[in-house]
């Protein structure tokens, strides 16, 4: 049987791509090919498709005998969200609900979801728990609560099981080298350092040196992506084995603020990576730390990229091999 990885060319969809076939898996990927990259699925077979494409989608499902719905695809930029918020409604909740729609009508029963930090927005503590209140505080974040929502709905009513992994900040690149993050346009803060590092950009804007942080800037939690691809395979087997539904957060339990991301860069790149201070950017929260202690106790797993050098150096290399992403490929 067959998974289908939606939204499987983009950056974090390709990684998990690869790690399911490592791991023996059949997989079919579906993506507009909008923001991924073709050449980001080198195995597996491909369509490309809109999920808002009904019939296109009902193709794909009539073709092949599908176990199991990895779904990545979305819009996913906060500032974005902020001034195209209709966009987001229509790209991330109409398509889901076509996506969970045709799941229903092939008894596709099992789904992992990419959810994210931002649905808890302004958190109260920290590290952040799953129970925590959720409150986004940008249209993105909200799709993202909305489609959690939707899946737990559709248990009550059709029996379908959901894992929904609220990851924190995705980074890094496959150790192997040929996959990694290439965003256009890209609004990441480890990608754009490397790009200065590259020559590619004169400087770094740092949005906002007066959060209540020690030094002022926001922090974050960069988990590896690699981390997160095992984990969907984790979540894939949890779903086999329990029929049950779950919601996991995913980070790395350490927060690093963006001087501290600029400070490390500068070490293994060894430029010297010129800032500029800049105003705050909307809808950002300034500490945002996961516990992940549920996902370890349940569903088995664990970071095995804890250390921030380490993360930024895989980032590194694929950005040294490849400066300008797939194009150089
Ligand atoms: N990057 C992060 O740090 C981060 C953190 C938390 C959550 N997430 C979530 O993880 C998922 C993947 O993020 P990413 O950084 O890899 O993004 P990405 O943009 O690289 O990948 C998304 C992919 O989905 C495809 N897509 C979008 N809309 C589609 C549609 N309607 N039909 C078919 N394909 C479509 C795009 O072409 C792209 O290949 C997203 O759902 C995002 O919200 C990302
Ligand atoms: O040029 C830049 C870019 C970013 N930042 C800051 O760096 C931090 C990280 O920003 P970024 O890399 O853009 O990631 P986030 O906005 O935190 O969002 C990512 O992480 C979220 C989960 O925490 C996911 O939901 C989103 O999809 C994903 O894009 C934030 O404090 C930004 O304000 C800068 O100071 N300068």
């Amino acid at each position: 049987m067959t998974i289908l990885v939606t939204g499987g060319a983009g950056y974090i969809g390709s990684h998990t791509v690869a790690e399911l076939l490592h791991r023996g898996e059949e997989v079919v990927v579906v993506d507009s090919l909008n923001s991924g990259h073709k050449a980001a699925v080198s195995r597996g077979t491909f369509y490309k498709g809109d999920l808002r494409d009904r019939e296109f989608l009902e193709g794909v499902f009539k073709k092949h005998d599908i176990e199991a719905v990895i779904h990545f695809a979305a819009r996913s930029l906060v500032g974005e969200s902020v001034q195209i918020p209709l966009a987001y409604y229509d790209n991330n909740l109409l398509a889901s609900h076509h996506l969970v729609s045709a799941m229903l009508d092939h008894g596709v029963q099992k789904i992992v979801f990419s959810s994210t930090a931002a649905v808890y927005g302004k958190p109260k503590q920290i590290p952040i728990r799953e129970e925590d209140p959720t409150v986004p505080t940008h249209p993105y974040g909200e799709t993202k609560l909305a489609m959690e929502k939707m899946f737990r709905w559709c248990e009550q009513a059709y029996g379908l099981k959901s894992v929904s992994l609220r990851y924190f900040n995705a980074a890094g690149a496959h150790p192997e080298g040929e996959i990694g993050e290439d965003h256009h346009p890209e609004t990441h803060l480890i990608p754009i350092i490397l790009q200065v590092a590259l020559g590619q950009r004169d400087l770094i804007g740092i949005f906002g040196d007066d959060y209540p942080t020690e030094d002022g800037t926001c922090i974050r939690d960069y988990i590896h992506v690699m981390d997160l691809a095992r984990a969907h395979w984790l979540a894939l087997e949890f779903l086999r084995k329990h029929q049950q539904s779950g919601v996991f957060n995913l980070g790395n339990g350490r927060g690093f603020s963006v001087k501290q991301v600029i400070e490390t860069a500068r070490e293994v790149t060894g430029h010297p990576i010129p800032t500029e201070v800049r105003p705050r950017r909307a809808g950002d929260p300034a500490v945002l730390v996961a516990s992940s202690e549920k996902a370890q106790r349940v569903l088995g797993w664990k970071s095995q990229y804890h250390d921030l050098k380490t993360v930024i150096k895989s980032a590194w290399q694929w950005h040294q091999a490849y400066p300008r992403g797939y194009a150089d490929k």
